[in-house]
């Protein structure tokens, strides 16, 4: 079980007076976590059997919550009607930093009980699906990495998030001296998500000023989704309460970006490996196919491993994120890097970056290695040495040449379905479109006086 709550155990809990609010919540198209509180009484007389309720257009505005146009699924012709939110039991769980919280993660449905399947658990649901056909499932764990500022988020508001002070004045890959300053945060994080079920494994330093990852044990994918964005969303509401901001944005300036590289295997259906074999490098033949697929894919999936503008910048040579199509054996210049041996053996993708929505780029990776192993991709040999000046086939470098690769794949609809494909098209175009209309402080600085 995901979660570290039965039902009975929220409902005696609910008795003793422990818990009184339920948050009913799930991931929007962004990847952020969005939904209702209630009140426990409600969630056990009425929610937990039926359900609730949420606007229709929460999977389809911009990052802003404007109405947009261009969605098939909702709209003001539409109506914006509602969606049933069908709570996932599995997933409830209690949330420690929150006083007498529990949450639960929800499916969304139509009134009909069918899957909203632009939904991001949805799609995510609907690749387990593909490969549970096949006695496979998937195990994921995604590294966030996040840079922590001295100011409140309120005040980086105020500020139009200009001259915010780092929590670290220099690079603190791996350091144990000025990160202790921050330990009261980083400590109330982990043990908080620890008391929300998540297995935390530690944090560590990176390479930006105030830069930390903290990582958490693997789990299976749809777990880790979920946890992944309770802990994004937990982790900023710890921070503000430390009066401090954080950020999961792929680059927040010219330094170091906030990756959140994926690392996934598969296994059978009985928890056995199946990735490492008697092949060269130590691998199955599936684990061939599947590395294949998956690099094969990379083009014309990165709109789901990089869905913003900003995702792009991330990605420079000689950062540790990746910029070309090529896989490698412990190599880090590459996007995709092979790590572990037998039940470890294991694909990470360096592609995504901290904005990444996990359920989407996690769904990425399993149509792109089953795409291998379904046309028995032959695997390319891996890259030895440095990736960043290989001459190998490049990452797209724009948000909006990654929507032509992802509109062109006839992989992607296949895999995902047409609704899928272009319900985040149209959220690519409007983000490109804004992003069209801005004027920026980089232009101003260049042109105000000196052009
Ligand atoms: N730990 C690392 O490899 C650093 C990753 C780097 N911060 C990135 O954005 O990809």
């Amino acid at each position: 079980m995901a979660g570290n709550l039965t039902t009975a155990d929220l409902d005696a809990a609910t008795e003793a007076g422990e818990i009184d609010t339920v948050v009913v919540a799930f991931p929007d198209a962004q990847g952020r976590l969005v939904g209702k509180r209630v009140a426990a009484r409600f969630w056990r007389d009425e929610v937990r059997g039926h359900g609730a309720e949420a606007c229709n257009y929460l999977l389809s505005v911009d990052v802003d919550l404007n109405t947009v146009d261009g969605y098939a699924m909702s709209s003001w012709d539409k109506g914006y009607g509602d969606m049933l939110l069908v709570p996932d039991l599995d997933t409830l769980r209690r949330i420690p930093w929150q006083p007498g919280t529990a949450l639960v993660f929800a499916d969304l449905a139509w009134e009909d009980r069918e899957r909203v399947v632009q939904s991001p658990r949805g799609i995510l649901n609907a690749q387990r699906e593909r490969l549970a056909e096949r006695g496979l499932t998937a195990y994921a764990g995604t590294e966030l990495e996040f840079i922590v500022f001295d100011d409140s988020f309120r005040d980086a508001w105020a500020k139009g998030y200009t001259g915010l002070t780092p929590s670290t004045d220099y690079n603190v890959d791996y350091n144990l001296l000025a990160t202790t300053r921050l330990e009261p945060l980083l400590r109330d994080i982990r043990l908080g998500m620890d008391g929300a079920g998540m297995y935390c494994e530690g944090v560590k330093g990176e390479c930006n000023f105030g830069q930390q990852e903290i990582a958490f044990r693997y789990a299976e994918a749809l777990e880790t989704a979920d946890n992944h964005t309770l802990y994004k969303n937990g982790a900023k509401e710890i921070a503000d309460r430390h009066g401090k901001s954080l950020t999961f944005m792929a680059k927040f300036n010219e330094r170091e970006g906030n990756s959140c590289h994926i690392h996934l295997s598969v296994r059978g259906d009985g928890g056995e490996a199946v990735m490492a074999g008697d092949g060269e490098h130590g691998f199955s033949p599936l684990m061939e196919h599947w590395i294949a697929g998956i690099l094969a894919t990379l083009r014309e999936f990165t709109l789901l491993y990089a869905p913003t503008i900003n995702s792009y910048k991330r990605y420079a040579k000689g950062s540790f994120a990746p910029t070309g199509v090529a896989w490698g054996v412990d190599n880090r210049t590459c996007a995709l890097r092979v790590v572990g041996h037998g039940s470890s053996l294991r694909v990470e993708n360096r592609v995504p970056g901290g904005d990444v929505n996990p359920y989407l780029a996690i769904s990425a990776i399993i149509a792109g290695g089953l795409h291998g192993i379904e046309n028995e991709l032959a695997l390319p040999a891996p890259l030895t040495g440095n990736a960043y000046a290989a001459g190998v086939d490049t990452l797209p470098t724009t948000l909006r040449e990654a929507a032509r690769l992802f509109s062109e794949s006839t992989i992607a609809r296949a895999a995902f379905g047409d609704d899928v494909v272009e319900h985040y098209l149209n959220q690519a175009r409007i983000e490109v479109e804004a992003y069209d209309a801005a004027v920026t402080d980089w232009e101003r600085v260049r042109g105000f006086e000196r052009l």
